[in-house]
């Protein structure tokens, strides 16, 4: 791993138990900051009921009640084209609820996850975003105050992702920590090879994570899966490392999508890096950075020599002084 990165990985890695709510209320009221959690919908009625009301029984209701203050200002449902009850659930468990289509409708409509996060911008005050996806079977609110962390303590953080064990279960066997397939498959490779300085950040989509609003109006937003990985480049290109946080907050299941869904995601997050290269940028880094709990950090060589057509190779045969 290069060396600025194993430093960033000393300076810029924490975790969720690091901040306790009246520390993180103590900072925010001492910044003056508002604090908007976004959570993106679509087709979510079976969970996003638990994570709504989770996140306003302890970080609005219980925060107010036992400190005086809520850390969250607003806990708001982008309900991206939902054809079940999404929106009746979201707010029931008490949420403002905003139909992706129905904010600014003046500026088009794009299905997508990027779209709802983009949208979210025109219907939110908060100056720190925490986005939290819909559809998690095993999380807390804590996911939420670890985010905040970062942002509270650190001026120079803009954006802080979440990691986590990837909890793996399709409901027909033992679940594994084996989860997360297209970013051990597609987006950790592409970074470590052409963004090497990211090879670092362990979960890169992590849909849970948090930003200063200055920074999410000033990207370009892909309107689809391609959103994380843009705003970790991004932000990179213009703000360094340094801007980037990233905090363990212990395990997350989901919802499992199908390998052939999957693999849409993956042609976006490609599409999206490739975007980001002006020119072949060559291969910057030569190996695949992995982490898991048990080994920590493990370094894999990838194999990159090409070699050149044979054809003309085998034509031209050497002498024997040249074969020996
Ligand atoms: O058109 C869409 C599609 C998804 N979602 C919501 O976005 C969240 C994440 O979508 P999901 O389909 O569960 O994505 P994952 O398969 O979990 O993909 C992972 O990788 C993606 C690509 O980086 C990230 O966007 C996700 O947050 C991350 O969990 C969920 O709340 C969805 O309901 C929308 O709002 N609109
Ligand atoms: O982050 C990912 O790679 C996708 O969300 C897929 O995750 P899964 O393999 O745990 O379903």
């Amino acid at each position: 791993m290069r060396e600025e990165t194993t430093r960033w990985l000393t300076a810029r890695t924490w975790t969720h138990a690091d901040w306790t709510v009246p520390e993180l209320l103590r900072a925010k009221s001492e910044l003056g900051s508002r604090i908007s959690v976004v959570i993106p919908a679509r087709d979510e009625e079976a969970t996003v009921g638990d994570v709504v009301a989770g996140i306003r029984r302890e970080l609005i209701d219980a925060a107010d009640a036992d400190h005086g203050a809520a850390l969250v200002d607003e806990l708001v449902v982008i309900d991206s084209h939902s054809r079940d009850q999404t929106a009746e659930v979201a707010r029931a468990a008490g949420a403002q609820v905003h139909a992706v289509g129905a904010i600014r409708p003046d500026l088009g409509e794009h299905p997508g996850k990027g779209e709802a996060l983009w949208k979210s911008l025109f219907v939110t005050t908060g100056d720190l975003l925490v986005f939290v996806d819909a559809d998690l079977r095993l999380w807390g609110p804590h996911f939420v105050t670890g985010l905040l962390g970062p942002l509270l303590a650190e001026s120079s953080v803009q954006l802080v992702k979440g990691f986590y064990d990837r909890v793996l279960d399709h409901g027909d066997g033992e679940p594994s920590v084996e989860g997360g397939r297209v970013t051990e498959l597609v987006a950790r490779p592409v970074l470590d090879l052409w963004w090497p300085e990211l090879a670092g950040v362990i979960q890169p989509l992590a849909g849970e994570w948090a930003a200063r609003r200055p920074l999410m109006e000033s990207i370009e937003v892909p309107t689809g899966y391609g959103v994380e990985i843009a705003a970790l480049i991004d932000t990179h290109a213009a703000h360094g490392l340094e801007a980037i946080g990233q905090v363990d907050l212990g395990a997350r299941a989901h919802e499992h999508q199908k390998d052939h869904d999957l693999a849409v995601m993956a042609a976006e997050l490609l599409a999206v890096a490739r975007s980001r290269c002006d020119e072949d940028p060559g291969v910057r880094g030569g190996a695949l950075h992995q982490f898991t709990r048990e080994t920590g950090w493990r370094e894999r060589p990838v194999p990159l020599v090409q070699r050149p057509p044979a054809g003309p190779l085998r034509r031209a045969l050497p002498t024997s002084e040249e074969a020996r």
